[in-house]
């Protein structure tokens, strides 16, 4: 479903992604993982079409988007769950959800409230009043409201205790469960280990492990290692 070709991406200080090969196909759940500052933000906004890309390609269900401008990506079907969750502040929850929701979109302001009933109970609060994890859910909702086929989310259980982490492991567990296409960025194996299907390691902007969940599982030392400071290239 979504297809990363030899990307390469950066900002005005210079490269951050060097030839990026990555692929999530459709109903699966994939891993990129990254110490921080590794480009995991990078690879997500260079996809979701925040960020133009110097090199290389993104295709969604063999769909070109490379280099077109976020609401176009967010019309083919990439939905981003931001780092920071990025609420806004002085809109209640239903006004996020309303804003969200896009006409003929599977998700509806009222099937997300069946899902998360927390976000029905907290309706009138504003952003601002929402905790870490009820900004969090509202985020993932607003980008079900989108109507997409691949959500990524970007460390989405940064800054949240243990027990409201572990409520987000489960709500995208249910998601995955649903057939949704998911590409998860987060800085440890941990977060992941038990909803993605595959894991890849970026390091300084480029792949330096690849693994099934299972071979993880069996061994996650080539993932650790991978995840420590100063690991060569592997392709
Ligand atoms: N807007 C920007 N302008 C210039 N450099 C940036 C910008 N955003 C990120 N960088 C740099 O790009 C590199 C990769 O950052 P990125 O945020 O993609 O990493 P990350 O893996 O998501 O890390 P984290 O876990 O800390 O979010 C870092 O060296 C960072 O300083």
């Amino acid at each position: 479903m979504l297809e990363i070709g030899e990307l390469t991406a950066g900002y005005q200080g210079g490269s951050v992604l060097h030839g990026v090969d990555l692929s999530v196909p459709e109903g699966t759940v994939h891993a990129l993982l990254g110490a921080n500052g590794a480009g995991k933000s990078t690879l997500i906004h260079t996809v979701a079409g925040l960020l133009k890309p110097s090199g290389g390609r993104v295709e969604l269900a063999g769909v070109d988007l490379t280099g077109r401008p976020a609401h176009r990506v967010s019309h083919a079907g990439i939905g981003l769950v931001p780092q920071g969750r990025r609420v806004f502040a002085s809109l209640t929850v239903a006004e996020h959800l309303r804003l969200a929701h896009r006409k003929h979109a599977a998700w509806t302001p009222a099937r997300i409230l069946e899902l998360l009933p927390r976000l029905g109970e907290r309706a009138g609060n504003r952003g601002s009043q929402l905790s870490g994890g009820e900004q969090q859910m509202l985020a993932i909702a607003r980008a079900l409201l989108g109507g997409p086929r691949l959500v990524l989310l970007d460390e989405p259980t940064e800054g949240l205790s243990p027990v409201i982490a572990e409520q987000i492991r489960q709500l995208i567990t249910t998601l995955a469960g649903e057939g949704l296409t998911i590409l998860i960025a987060a800085p440890q194996l941990g977060f992941v280990q038990g909803i993605a299907d595959r894991l890849t390691v970026l390091s300084t902007g480029r792949v330096t492990a690849r693994m099934t969940a299972a071979e993880a599982e069996a061994d996650p030392e080539p993932i650790l290692a991978a995840l420590a400071p100063g690991v060569a290239h592997v392709g």
